[in-house]
C-alpha cells in the first residue's frame, strides 16, 4: 500500500506541509499547483525538498479546460500543457492530473475529447510523462468518471489513463460497482476523500467540506472496495479541501490522513478477504466490553474534597496503593481511582490542567492487541516506571494528552486491584449506582474529528449524527461515539467559544479531556433519596422546566412532582424513558451524572440547555481563583 495526500489537504506553507506530510509517514504528495506558486523556491529546489523528506511526488495538479475546446483556444491549451510538463520535468514527477472542463466555451463530444487525449498522450510520451482524467462532479460536459473512462477507452494511448476521486464519484450518487469493470493498468492513481451528508452546491461541498475518509458520511469503503476489486495497487491519494483543516496543526491533520487510509484499507481487505490487498496486518477493531476505572490527579485538598463528593454519592473506599498516594473508591462495578502522586504523569497532568479525570482504563479481551492496533493507527503509546509489584498496564494517550489504559481477563491484569492495592473496610453508604453509563470529552470543536476517528479506527464502535447543544453563551456540537451493545459509550464535545460550560472547562483546565462521568443507577429514585440523605449537593433545575416537560410529554402531574422534588431531569425516545440527575461542578467544570435508562437509546440532549443553564449559575466566573 502506497500513501499519497494532496499538499492542499495541509495547513502552512509547503516547508511545512512537507514536513508534517513526511512525519506522519506518508509515502508521496500530489504536488497542488497553488502551493508550488505560493512557493518561493525553483520547481528543482521543491523537488529536492521533496525527496529529501523521503517522499515522491506521485502527482502534479490541477491542469483545467483542457477537453473539447474551440480552435485557438485549443492551441492555448496545448501551449499551456507543454509548459506543465517543462515545469514537471524540473519537479521530478511523471503524472498530471487534467479535470473536466468546466470552460463555457467548451464544446463536448466524446470523439473530439479523445482526439485532444489522444494528441496530448503523443506529447507526454516523448517527455516519459503520463495525464490522467478526472471527471469533476460539476464539469461541463463530463462529471461522470463512467463517461471519463469512455474517453480514455476511446484515446487507447499508454500515456493517457484514467483518475478517480472517491468525492466526484459519491457525491453524484455514481454506482461504485462500476468501477470494477475499469483494467487496473488504465487507472492512473486514487484520489480519496469523504464528506458529510450536507444538501449544498456540489462544488462548494467538495472545495469546503471534504474530509478524511471515516471522518464523514459518504462509502467510501465500498468505493475502495471496487477499486481494490481491478487490482489496482497504485497510490492511495488524499485529496481533501476543507475550510477547518486550512487553519489546523498540519501535524494532527497528517497523523489523521495516515490514520485514515490505514483504517479505510483495514476495512476494505477485511469486506474483501478473495482479493489480494497489499496492507499491514493489524489486530481487528477492538471490542469494549465497560470502562473499569476513571483515575483523577488532584493535590491533598482537591483529593479530599472528591473523596467526600464520592462518598456522598455511596461510594465506599475499598483500596489503598501498596507504594503510591492512590487510593480506590468503588461503588458497584464503578471503579475511582485518586492519584495525589508527586511525581509521574498523573502529577504533570495535574500541573497543567488542575484536578482532572486525566486516564481511565477499558475492559477488551486481550490489551496487547489493543495497544498494537492503536500504534498501527498512529497513536502514542504511553508506558511509565513502574514498581517490582506493580503491573505494567498497556496504554495509549488519548485526548488532552490524557491517558487509556487496556484491562484484560487474559493475564493477571485481571487482578489489578488485588495486586496493587490493600483492601480497606471503610464501606459507605450505596446508592444504588452500577456502573458507568458514559463518559464525556470536552474539546476544541478544531478537534473532534480527529477524536471521532481515534476512537472510531481502534475500537468497535459508531458514531450518531452530530447535535447541537444550545449553551446560553454559544453552541455546542456533540457527538456519540458508542458500541453497539453499551460497552463503551463516549460525547465528544466541541467548543467553539470560551464563554459556554465546555469553554470554560477547556480554557480553565488548559486542555480539552473529561468533563464528565454519567453513572447507571438502579432506580434513579431511590438514588436521589439516599443522596440527600448522604448530603449530596445536586443541581437545582428550574421549576419551568418541569412544567413545559409535563404539557410536551403528557406526564402525569404526580410523576412530574417526584422529579421535580428531586431535580431529575426526564426524557423519553421511541425506545424508552431516561432520567437524569446532576452534581454541582467540581474543579473547572467537571460534574457528575447519573442515569437512568429504561430502553432510551440517546443522552438527553433535549434537556442539555436547561441543565448547562443551572450549571452556569453555580459555576465561578472565567479567571477568578479558586477559594
Ligand atoms: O475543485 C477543483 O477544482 C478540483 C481540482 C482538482 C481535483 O482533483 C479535484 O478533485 C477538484
Ligand atoms: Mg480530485
Amino acid at each position: 500500500m502506497r500513501t499519497s495526500i494532496a499538499t492542499v489537504s495541509i495547513s502552512g506553507d509547503l516547508r511545512e506541509k512537507l514536513a508534517a506530510i513526511a512525519a506522519a509517514g506518508f509515502d508521496g504528495v500530489e504536488i497542488f499547483e497553488n502551493d508550488f506558486l505560493a512557493y518561493d523556491g525553483s520547481p528543482a529546489e521543491v523537488g529536492r525538498m521533496v525527496r529529501d523528506h523521503g517522499l515522491e511526488i506521485t502527482l502534479f495538479q490541477p491542469f483545467r479546460d483542457f477537453e473539447g475546446m474551440p480552435e485557438q483556444q485549443r492551441s492555448r491549451a496545448f501551449d499551456r500543457a507543454e509548459r506543465k510538463f517543462d515545469l514537471m520535468g524540473e519537479l521530478g514527477t511523471d503524472l498530471m492530473l487534467v479535470c473536466s472542463n468546466v470552460s463555457p466555451a467548451a464544446l463536448g463530444g466524446i470523439d473530439r475529447a479523445a482526439d485532444d487525449f489522444h494528441a496530448l498522450g503523443e506529447l507526454a510520451a516523448k517527455r516519459g510523462l503520463r495525464v490522467g482524467y478526472e471527471a469533476l462532479a460539476w464539469g461541463r460536459h463530463i462529471s461522470d468518471h463512467r463517461d471519463a473512462w469512455e474517453i480514455v477507452r476511446r484515446v487507447n494511448h499508454p500515456n493517457i489513463g484514467l483518475i478517480l476521486d472517491s468525492f466526484h464519484t459519491l457525491a453524484r450518487r455514481v454506482d461504485v460497482e462500476t468501477i470494477r469493470a475499469i483494467p487496473s493498468d488504465r487507472i492512473f492513481i486514487v484520489q480519496l476523500a469523504d464528506a458529510p451528508l450536507i444538501d449544498m452546491d456540489l462544488l462548494y461541498w467538495s472545495r469546503h467540506f471534504r474530509n478524511m475518509p471515516g471522518e464523514g458520511d459518504l462509502p467510501v469503503v465500498d468505493f475502495m472496495r471496487a477499486v481494490a476489486a481491478t487490482g489496482y495497487d497504485g497510490p492511495l491519494s488524499l485529496e481533501i479541501f476543507n475550510d477547518q483543516f486550512r487553519g489546523g496543526s498540519p501535524r494532527s491533520i497528517a497523523v489523521d490522513g495516515h490514520r485514515s487510509l490505514v483504517y479505510l484499507m483495514d476495512q476494505v481487505a477485511r469486506a474483501e478477504p478473495d482479493i489480494a490487498i497489499d496492507v499491514p496486518a493489524l489486530p481487528e477493531r477492538v471490542a469494549v466490553s465497560g470502562i473499569e476505572f476513571v483515575e483523577f490527579a488532584a493535590n491533598e485538598t482537591e483529593a479530599e474534597e472528591l473523596v467526600l463528593l464520592l462518598r456522598a454519592m455511596g461510594f465506599s473506599l475499598v483500596g489503598r496503593h501498596k507504594n503510591k498516594d492512590v487510593v480506590l473508591l468503588r461503588q458497584g462495578a464503578i471503579n475511582i481511582v485518586v492519584n495525589t502522586e508527586k511525581e509521574g504523569l498523573a502529577h504533570s497532568s495535574y500541573l497543567v490542567h488542575g484536578a482532572s479525570a486525566y486516564a481511565f482504563g477499558l475492559k477488551v479481551d486481550d490489551a496487547a492487541a489493543t495497544v498494537a492496533r492503536a500504534r498501527a493507527l498512529g497513536a502514542e503509546p504511553f508506558e511509565q516506571r513502574h514498581g517490582p509489584d506493580e503491573l505494567a498496564i498497556p496504554a495509549i494517550r488519548g485526548v488532552g494528552g490524557g491517558v487509556i489504559y487496556f484491562i484484560d481477563g487474559k493475564s493477571e491484569l485481571a487482578n489489578v486491584w488485588e495486586i496493587e492495592f490493600d483492601p480497606v473496610n471503610d464501606a459507605g453508604d450505596d446508592a444504588g449506582l452500577m456502573a458507568i453509563d458514559h463518559l464525556a470529552q470536552s474539546m476544541n470543536y478544531e478537534e473532534m474529528l480527529t477524536w471521532l476517528l481515534f476512537y472510531t479506527s481502534i475500537f468497535k464502535t459508531t458514531k450518531l449524527p452530530m447535535v447541537d447543544v444550545i449553551d446560553p453563551a454559544g453552541v455546542v456540537r456533540s457527538q456519540v461515539v458508542e458500541s453497539d451493545d453499551g460497552g463503551l459509550r463516549l460525547t465528544l464535545n466541541g467548543a467553539e467559544n470560551r464563554k459556554t460550560l465546555a469553554g470554560h472547562f477547556i480554557a480553565e483546565s488548559f486542555g480539552s479531556g473529561v468533563q464528565h462521568l454519567a453513572f447507571s443507577s438502579r432506580d434513579i429514585f431511590q438514588t436521589a433519596d439516599r443522596l440527600t440523605e448522604l448530603g449530596f449537593n445536586g443541581l437545582e433545575i428550574s421549576p419551568n422546566y418541569y412544567d413545559d416537560l409535563e404539557a410536551r410529554l403528557g406526564l402525569e402531574p404526580e410523576f412530574t412532582n417526584r422529579l421535580r422534588d428531586r431535580n431529575i431531569l426526564f426524557d423519553r425516545d421511541e425506545c424508552g424513558d431516561y432520567f437524569q440527575l446532576y452534581s454541582q461542578t467540581y474543579s473547572e467544570g467537571f460534574f457528575f451524572e447519573i442515569v437512568a435508562r429504561r430502553g432510551y437509546r440517546g443522552y438527553g440532549a433535549a434537556n442539555a440547555p436547561f441543565r448547562i443553564a443551572a450549571q452556569k449559575r453555580t459555576l465561578r466566573p472565567i479567571g477568578m481563583p479558586r477559594i
